[in-house]
């Protein structure tokens, strides 16, 4: 019982999604006396189910974060996974199964309403008693709770975006990966091809946004939002993160692609807006500025550069992607003087 105390203290006492992952495959791993633990995050991408590790325990070991898998890769169909992907059809509390080494695998989904992106994952060598499952369902229903309660304080009321407030967190941790640009000095310059895949945040408003409201009304204007929302999410990858700065302005941040691909696949997302058929509002257009991200950079200063090249779309003609560093490339805009944090314009 001490033990069980210990880990939930432990659970409940953080404030970072991360580390209440580890903390619940740590206690579960312990208390089930499992093989392998681990948490599973469950993404829908153009309609399939993709399953992908977030954090890993193996006996012996300690938990942490599961990087294994590529950055860009959403995961393992669901296919992969049969006993998980029918428990999660029939909206199931658990489903069980035996891998190919003969263990028992027991799978518990956690579900939010009609949701599950959250699984937990535990293999043991010789099954799970009722009383191993009930003291399992306890963490999991604690680990819920605090998944939701986290969630609360994180996310946007309106449209369930990413909050302002979890935008700084969210880009160190990107800056911290994006160290591609930066050289070091007295080491060697990085390869081509590893260069070439960079960071990148885009700052996207929708047009005219004032005519909607003042036209249809903030309800109509707030269903705009809510729309617009769901294009940025199903646009863009599980991966990358996308978050309501508050009116009518959206960032997002992705993850580890060329410049190519994050130009087509913000264009894309352009796209989905412009022939989206909003109710009794009809077309509705964004525009959007984008710039990579270097470490050198504070947040400050790549929100001000992806915002210099929104305010160039906005100024030549609205319903378009504009990339800062091209612009500036080009002529079209003007580097400013920069301290450590902050951007004199
Ligand atoms: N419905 C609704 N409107 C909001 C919300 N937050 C801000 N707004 C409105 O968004 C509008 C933003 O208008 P502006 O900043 O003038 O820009 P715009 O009309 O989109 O014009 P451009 O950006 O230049 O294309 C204002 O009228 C705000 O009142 C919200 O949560 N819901």
């Amino acid at each position: 019982m001490d033990s069980l105390l210990r880990h939930m203290v432990d659970m409940t006492g953080h404030r970072d999604h991360t580390m209440l992952d580890i903390s619940v495959i740590s206690a579960v791993q312990e208390l089930a006396g499992a093989t392998q633990t681990r948490v599973l995050a469950i993404a829908t991408v153009c309609g399939q189910r993709f399953v992908r590790s977030r954090a890993c325990i193996r006996a012996g070991g300690v938990a942490c974060p599961d990087e294994s898998m590529d950055a860009g890769s959403p995961g393992e169909p669901i296919a992969a996974f049969p006993a998980l992907a029918h428990c999660l059809e029939r909206h199931d509390s658990r489903a069980e199964g035996v891998n190919a080494d003969g263990l028992r695998i027991l799978w518990l989904p956690i579900w939010f309403g009609d949701k599950a992106d959250t699984c937990l994952e535990i293999t043991h060598e010789h099954g799970f008693t009722g009383e191993s499952i009930h003291t399992i369902s306890g963490i999991v229903s604690v680990y819920r709770n605090f998944q939701n309660l986290l969630d609360y304080s994180e996310r946007d009321s309106l449209t369930g975006l990413l909050n302002r407030k979890t935008f700084d967190d969210q880009l160190a941790r990107m800056l911290h990966c994006a160290d591609t640009e930066t050289r070091v000095p007295g080491q060697p310059e990085r390869r081509h091809h590893v260069a070439e895949e960079k960071q990148w945040l885009a700052v996207v408003d929708v047009d005219h946004f004032k005519g909607v409201n003042d036209r249809f009304g903030h309800l109509y204007g707030d269903e705009v939002l809510i729309l617009v929302a769901n294009l940025l999410q199903s646009s863009f990858r599980a991966q990358d993160r996308v978050f309501r700065f508050g009116g009518e302005e959206f960032v997002v941040l992705l993850r580890s692609t060329t410049l190519e691909n994050a130009r087509r696949i913000i264009d894309r997302f352009r796209t989905n807006v412009e022939t989206h058929e909003f109710p009794q509002v009809g077309r509705v257009t964004v525009s959007v500025g984008f710039t990579s991200i270097r470490v050198a950079d504070s947040p400050v200063v790549t929100l001000g550069h992806a915002d210099q090249a929104l305010y160039f779309a906005k100024a030549n003609g609205r319903n378009r992607a504009c990339h800062y560093e091209e612009l500036v490339a080009g002529g079209l805009l003007q580097t400013v003087a920069t301290n450590d944090t902050a951007e004199f314009f």
